[in-house]
């Protein structure tokens, strides 16, 4: 099954009304290539949520950064997925390394996430990734496996996740990794999805990268066979986005 390429643009907390308008305008005179080639969706701040749908071009989406783990009500400073839906955003990025580490978001609680927000109808980025000391004591798979199998325990429909792999030590360090470790992560977390949800979702399901993905580095990850495309950062805020979507004309050569 043919798997479309996704590329992902994480604003995280950045952006004041004018910055956020200039990167709209550059994604709205970009040339690239259509929808049925390649997926992409940016995530403002909540709070440019609506500007920057009601601006960016109708085939680019937005995402939130996060929502609720459940129905909204006594939840001060929080966002509910309902709240999303109603707003028309079609995406949230859920489990995200920041919100794990700083905001101690545990596996279940990003699992039991995950799991609401695709009740709500929302489609889900849901990030996973090992951090440097994981990956120097030989424990990166154990450490993704049991992110993803928090997610499966929860989730019986994967039509609407996509899966971002992003290694704690690469994200925002300028320390990417390499295309084949990027690889044999991706390629190892298929295979853990096929052994333990189907094969099917294995072969659909979306698996991206992210971690100082930049206008560089991208088309060499885009070739790889397991990395169906990419969640930015720091680069999703300037014009070099427009090369990292451009990289999903890689697999079709
Ligand atoms: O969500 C995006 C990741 O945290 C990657 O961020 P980065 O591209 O700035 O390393």
């Amino acid at each position: 099954m043919a798997r479309k390429f996704f590329v992902g643009g994480n604003w995280k907390c950045n952006g004041t009304t004018e910055e956020v308008k200039k990167i709209v305008t550059t994604l709205n005179e970009a040339e690239v290539p259509s929808e049925d080639v390649v997926e992409v969706v940016v995530s403002p701040p909540f709070v440019f949520l609506t500007l920057v749908k009601s601006l960016l071009r109708s085939d680019f989406h937005v995402a939130a950064q996060n929502c609720w783990v459940r129905k909204g009500g006594a939840f001060t400073g929080e966002v509910s997925a309902e709240m999303l839906v109603n707003l028309g955003i079609p995406w949230v990025i859920i489990g995200h390394s920041e919100r794990r580490s700083l905001l101690s978001e545990s596996n279940e609680f990003v699992g039991d996430k995950v799991a609401y927000a695709l009740s709500q109808g929302l489609k889900v980025i849901a990030c996973i990734g090992e951090t440097l000391e994981q990956r120097e004591s030989g424990s990166t798979m154990a450490v993704v496996a049991a992110q993803t199998k928090a997610i499966a325990d929860k989730v019986t429909n994967w039509s609407n996740v996509v899966l971002a792999y992003e290694p704690v030590w690469a994200i925002g360090t300028g320390k990417v990794a390499t295309p084949a470790q990027a690889q044999e992560v991706h390629c190892e977390l298929r295979k853990w999805l096929h052994d333990n949800v189907s094969a099917e979702v294995a072969a659909s399901t979306r698996i991206i990268y992210g971690g100082s993905v930049n206008g560089g580095n991208c088309k060499e990850l885009a070739a790889q066979a397991d990395v169906d495309g990419f969640l930015v950062g720091g680069a999703s805020l300037k014009p070099e986005f427009i090369d990292i979507i451009k990289a999903a004309t890689v697999k079709k050569n």
